[in-house]
């Protein structure tokens, strides 16, 4: 039976772990390192289908839990399924509900069953299983869904995260008898351990031995500092096959994305540039620009005087900044269009760079221009 997603390592890097890859899926076949847009409860916040193709995004992600919580999965699988009921025709991957339990739901308790919690829409108490994710996400119907996992706070002690490592391996085992449809859904393992080496390496080794078609690195992006996300990488990626996808999760800034591409990441997903860009928090080749700010009243300059996109081609820091200021929904259609443009133009030159095999220049200059040096 042919797998659901299929990687090919085109190129490694000469001077990094970094790597370009294609990664087929029923819904298309994409390049990697890429970055994929959020969109939780099945649209990706201010941006339409046709703008996400025109600037270049191939996978997006959409959420187990909130899609079950409402409309209910009943509801997009009698649409036909995810892609149908968004009208988006390229990938989609879902996360497995566990992360959002643990950061949206209000109480509750993780057992070896599953998680119990309370609804964060109406109170009521739910129950999510690995079985149960899986059959939602079967449901769903995206082309990469994730197993249930417990994603456990960075600075717990050793013991909890190994019971946590040891019942999140558990957990995926049950889920992949769950999975109905292995031949148009890939299942990902998400590996944990926190900052432990040796549990990191233990939940690598439980889910490689299950054979999932790819791999995602869980329990990061959740407060640590990004030296030790880093740390937590160049021991965790050789952990994994190279013939794999490897999916950071919650991933997305300029600086961490650079820096997991040349650890041997392949996905990477956040909710960063579309989050930000709602409070008109705008990406740009010379940092951060709040263009909310006073001082951009009379500034008829684009966000970012380096960017080609259609935002800054056409719109002026003063124009979206009045839009912004007067809570005009096409202010925040134009800092979405704009940030997702700036990361998704950054991918495309880090794959350049691993052609090129001067990635580290390009982190150098990213990191000198974009204010990542400045302390
Ligand atoms: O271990 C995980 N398992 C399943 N999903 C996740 C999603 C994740 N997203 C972040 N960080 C990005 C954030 C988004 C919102 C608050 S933090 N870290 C994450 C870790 C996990």
């Amino acid at each position: 039976m042919d797998p659901a997603v299929k990687y090919t390592l085109i190129k490694k890097e000469k001077h990094t772990g970094a790597r370009l890859g294609l990664l087929e899926t029923p819904h298309g076949t994409f390049e990697t390192p890429m970055f994929m847009p959020v969109g939780t409860e099945a649209t990706v916040k201010n941006m339409s289908p046709e703008d996400l193709e025109k600037i270049g995004a191939s996978i997006i992600l959409s959420n187990t839990y909130h899609l079950w919580l409402r409309p209910g999965e009943d509801i997009v699988k009698e649409a036909g399924g995810l892609h149908k009921f968004m009208n988006w025709n390229k990938g989609i991957l879902t996360d497995s509900g566990g992360f959002q339990v643990f950061s949206l739901a209000k109480t509750r308790d993780i057992t070896e069953a599953g998680v119990h919690f309370r609804n964060h829409l109406n109170g009521r108490r739910e129950f999510l299983s690995p079985e149960k994710a899986i059959q939602i996400e079967n449901d769903l119907g995206p082309d990469i869904m994730m197993s249930l996992d417990e994603c456990p706070p960075f600075f717990e002690s050793y013991d909890y995260i190994k019971d946590s490592v040891e019942r999140t391996s558990r957990w995926a085992e049950r889920g992949l008898r769950a999975h109905r449809n292995p031949d148009w859904q890939a299942l990902f393992g998400i590996v944990q351990g926190a900052g432990f080496e040796d549990l990191r390496k233990q939940s690598a080794q439980d889910l490689v031995s299950m054979d999932f078609p790819g791999y995602s690195i869980g329990g990061l992006s959740v407060g640590e500092s990004k030296e030790e996300m880093n740390h937590v990488l160049d021991f965790t990626a050789p952990f994994l096959p190279e013939n794999k996808p490897r999916y950071l999760m919650g991933v997305g800034s300029a600086d961490s994305l650079i820096d997991g591409v040349i650890r041997g990441i392949d996905m990477f997903d956040c909710v960063l540039p579309t989050r930000i860009a709602r409070n008109g928090t705008c990406m740009t080749t010379k940092g951060r620009l709040v263009v909310k700010n006073a001082k951009y009243a009379r500034d008829f300059r684009p966000l970012d005087e380096n960017c080609d996109c259609y935002v800054c081609r056409n719109y002026s820091r003063a124009y979206i900044r009045h839009l912004i200021n007067a809570n005009e929904l096409f202010g925040t259609h134009l800092t979405s269009y704009h940030n997702l443009y700036f990361l998704l133009k950054l991918m495309a030159d880090v794959r350049q760079s691993i052609r090129d095999d001067n990635l580290l220049e390009f982190r150098e200059h990213v990191f000198e221009e974009y204010g990542f040096n400045k302390k």
